[in-house]
């Protein structure tokens, strides 16, 4: 099991300070990031999987420092992420894309099949992948990034696109992954999901940690409130 650790972090874009100083640990389990628009939830993914260099601030995995570790390094470490932008390769298969995956860590092609069945969109295997419905196509990359057997597996906006039943036996899976030992973080606009499914939650306001917690203490929580209503 691994712990994911954010040290300080502060990012500045000029004269915004997208993330302020963000101290939190990701243990095991399904975590919720959430917050306003413009909290600074992306931003932070982009330093936790390397895209983005922190102006201050560590990220740890297990007590190692890897923040100045690029993407693809941290990925081999076992940190891999999916975006709000979809990133699938649109001409290929829906089931081509996740032996693309696999390949490139050297893993057998025939789980790919496996890996459909487990997100649920093996009925679109053979379908071209950019032809497939939003939902599908998110599901298609949780597949792809479940292809590297990761242990922090990053999720932006990953219910979008996904009607209230398939939320639900979205959120049921995040537990499984959880249950493998693997540390899933979830930056999500869908309280229901994030209450109902998150260990922890930790919100963010205009960059700054609000409050971390149990999804009880944090719907409890009078700031979160207030960030929330205005
Ligand atoms: N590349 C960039 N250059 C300049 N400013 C940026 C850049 N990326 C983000 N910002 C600013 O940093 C702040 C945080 O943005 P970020 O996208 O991380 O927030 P967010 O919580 O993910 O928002 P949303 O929920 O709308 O996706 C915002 O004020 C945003 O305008």
């Amino acid at each position: 099991m691994s712990t994911l650790r954010v040290e300080g972090v502060t990012v500045r874009f000029g004269e915004v300070t997208a993330v302020n100083d963000v101290t939190l640990t990701v243990k095991p389990g399904v975590t919720g990031l959430i917050g306003p628009n413009g909290a600074g939830k992306t931003t932070l993914f982009d330093v936790i999987s390397g895209l983005r260099r922190p102006s201050a601030g560590q990220v740890l995995l297990d007590e190692e420092d890897i923040t100045s570790k690029g993407p693809h390094q941290r990925s081999r470490m076992g940190v891999a992420r999916t975006f709000q932008r979809l990133e699938v390769f649109g001409s290929l298969t829906v089931w081509e894309n996740v032996v693309v995956a696999l390949e490139s860590r050297r893993r057998p092609a025939k789980l790919a099949r496996e890996l459909l069945d487990r997100v649920g969109i093996a009925e679109f295997a053979d379908n071209q992948a950019d032809t497939v419905p939003t939902g599908a196509a998110r599901l298609l990359e949780l597949a792809r990034a479940l292809a590297t057997d990761p242990v922090v597996l990053l999720l932006d906006e990953p219910s979008s696109g996904l009607d209230r039943a398939e939320t639900d036996a979205f959120g049921e899976l995040l537990r499984q992954l959880s249950a493998e030992g693997r540390s899933v973080v979830l930056v999500e606009h869908d309280m229901d999901l994030v209450m109902g499914y998150c260990d922890q939650v930790h919100v963010l306001n205009l960059g700054r940690l609000l409050v971390s917690g149990t999804p009880d203490v944090v719907r409890a929580d009078e700031g979160v409130r207030e960030a929330y209503l205005g």
